[in-house]
């Protein structure tokens, strides 16, 4: 099936594409208003080639937490004042992913030091001669694809040549391999190593790993030999510039890709490969008409229900505890149906459907004897209806390029690892997915998604620690637009929904991405830690009316006991719950399904 619908999106891609090439039209920077706009206009106008590489050699202290800055201050031009008029190419960076050499744990402990915003263009271990760049544009077109010649003929690239770039005595396979190589995106997940061409992947991935790789790869840390990364004068236009920081200190040694030329990433190319309008995104990427059958999952994992049941095992036995605790020799009388209800209601069900579940049971049973396995399986029952509601597929509208999802919510919540799981997701499908580290207050988070971007090869745009928000946002979405992204996921900072002036920036971070399209953010999604209890009904409450949350991803339910706030919140807000989260992992991210969930939470088999 993975194959068949590649190919069906393949031609719609192709489609969307020519549309994009009007539509994708970047706002003139004079159409930018007030102080949203200074922000994002400063990060607007920076060049595409203005991205800056990473300083590789430069560990540097930057790993200090800023100062946030003020919500209110004129975007991110405070920010970047500093920066000389050349020094200061921009402070946004975007890297390639590169073949992870981890298995993927995202950290919060960055790898290395962060970058260093002053950190001048240093040229990464391998960047590419003028020479290669053309190869890599022959990569970009894709040549598994369906492609026309005018398909690598408007490349950025090659108005990026990396200047000094050539005299980089490198890369031990520079261009010959690149040529062969195919674009990335497609069906990382589904091709087998064998396929995958030597310069994408000189080690065999590991199976965690299986997502990297197949985009361009970085260079990863200089080489010991290798001359010391030459400074370089910002190209004009690299639109990627290839992550030139050694900040990943891990096992250099199967970073294969210092071989990799700096492989500017795709062009702001027609992605052939994207889906095409409507697509929803559940386990996999699914095309809206498509019509292959569902391929039948490997087996070799516990079933999706048995790690859903696993994972809700404290919040069942809690709740299916105290039940029995309750109707242990008891008939069903108004006394026991009030111990019910509290029950319930301690396992922050919620009230509405603690009384639903208390009257159901009331309404055939009162006066006789109730065994817990009745009352259970009542309050699977009465859960899934107050879930299916709610139990709603993800859909990207590609016919927005890129659809813009934000992902909003409390510190900790797992907006990154979120975002990391679900770029997976997306690029297993086909779609190209760019990246924003819009939490620009911690290093460690930027590290984060850089992990992510190179797990899943996307592209990560980030800035400047302290750097403004907001103007990263709208920088990420012009880059995005001009990548021919599919879906640009934008990290924000964890904040709690009570500090006032945070909110505000997070308002702002929305009001600025407006401006490049009215209708985006086109998702905010906002993580919920279901280990939070009840104080997650009022974050869902204040996040959806400052930044317009119109989906939630709840986090972190293996292992909590309170994982009945699901329930709590489905009633209360009726937001859709597009995923629940079971793990650290990659695939830990599940589509919610409202009878799985009741029925493990409930207990029932
Ligand atoms: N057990 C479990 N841990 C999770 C899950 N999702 C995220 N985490 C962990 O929660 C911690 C915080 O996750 P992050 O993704 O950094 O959260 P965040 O919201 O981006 O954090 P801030 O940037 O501080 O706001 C990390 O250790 C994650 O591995 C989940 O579904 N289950």
């Amino acid at each position: 099936m993975a194959f068949g619908f590649i190919k069906k999106v393949f031609s719609f891609g192709r489609k969307k594409v020519e549309d994009r090439d009007e539509d994708g039209a970047p706002l003139p920077e004079t159409a930018q208003p007030d102080d949203a706009a200074t922000a994002a206009q400063d990060a607007a106008v920076t060049p595409a080639g203005a991205t800056e590489t990473l300083e590789p050699a430069a560990p540097e202290p930057a790993d200090q937490e800023p100062v946030r800055p003020e919500p209110d201050d004129e975007a991110g031009t405070e920010h970047r004042r500093d920066d000389g008029p050349e020094a200061r190419p921009s402070d946004i960076e975007k890297i390639t992913a590169r073949a992870p050499d981890q298995d993927g744990e995202e950290s919060d402990a960055p790898l290395s030091a962060p970058e260093h915003p002053d950190a001048k263009p240093v040229d990464p271990p391998a960047p590419q001669t003028p020479e290669d760049e053309p190869a890599e544009e022959t990569i970009d077109a894709e040549p598994l694809r369906p492609t026309t010649a005018d398909d690598t003929s408007d490349t950025r690239e090659t108005a990026a040549p990396s200047p000094s770039a050539g005299s980089e005595p490198i890369a031990p396979q520079p261009a010959a391999a690149a040529p062969a190589r195919p674009r990335a995106s497609i069906k990382k997940a589904d091709r087998p190593a064998s396929t995958q061409k030597p310069e994408d992947d000189p080690i065999a991935p590991r199976p965690a790993e299986r997502l990297a790789g197949d985009k361009p790869v970085t260079p990863s840390e200089p080489e010991p030999g290798t001359p010391e990364a030459t400074t370089l004068p910002e190209p004009a236009t690299p639109d990627i510039v290839p992550d030139a920081s050694p900040d990943q200190p891990e096992p250099a040694q199967t970073e294969p890709d210092a071989d990799q030329p700096a492989a500017p990433r795709a062009p702001p190319s027609p992605n052939p490969a994207a889906p095409a309008g409507k697509v929803t995104v559940a386990k996999t990427v699914e095309a809206k008409h498509a019509d292959e059958p569902a391929e039948p999952e490997a087996a070799a994992r516990p079933s999706w229900f048995q790690r859903l049941r696993q994972g809700l095992a404290r919040s069942s036995r809690e709740l299916t505890g105290n039940i029995a605790g309750v109707f242990t020799k008891r008939k069903l009388d108004d006394d026991a149906l009030q111990d019910l209800e509290d029950v319930l209601i301690q396992a922050d069900l919620g009230m509405e459907t603690a009384i639903r579940i208390t009257d159901t049971l009331a309404s055939g049973r009162y006066g006789r004897d109730v065994s817990e396995e009745e009352v259970r399986a009542v309050m699977a029952s009465e859960i899934e209806k107050v879930l299916a509601p709610v139990a709603l597929p993800l859909e990207l509208d590609l016919s927005h390029k890129p659809h813009v999802v934000l992902v909003v919510g409390v510190n900790g919540t797992g907006k990154t690892t979120t975002i990391g799981k679900l770029a997976a997701k997306l690029t297993a499908g086909g779609l190209d997915v760019m990246l924003a580290a819009g939490d620009t207050f911690r290093a460690a988070a930027i590290e984060q998604l850089k992990i992510w971007g190179e797990r899943t090869a996307s592209p990560v745009v980030a800035s400047k620690l302290g750097a403004d928000a907001a103007g990263l946002a709208y920088d990420a979405f012009e880059q995005a637009r001009e990548a021919g992204s599919d879906v640009l996921i934008i990290d924000t900072a964890g904040r709690l929904q009570n500090k006032a002036e945070l909110m505000a920036e997070l308002e702002k971070i929305v009001r600025v991405l407006g401006k490049l399209d009215p209708e985006a953010p086109h998702t905010v999604l906002q993580t919920v830690d279901a280990t939070t209890g009840q104080n997650a009904l009022n974050q869902v409450e204040i996040f959806r009316n400052i930044a317009g949350v119109n989906g939630l991803v709840m986090t972190k339910l293996d292992g909590t006991a309170r994982g009945g706030i699901l329930v709590g919140i489905a009633a209360k807000h009726k937001l859709p719950v597009y995923f629940i989260g079971v793990g650290e992992q990659v695939d830990d991210l599940e589509p919610f399904s409202a009878g799985d969930f009741a029925k493990a939470i409930a207990g029932v088999a």
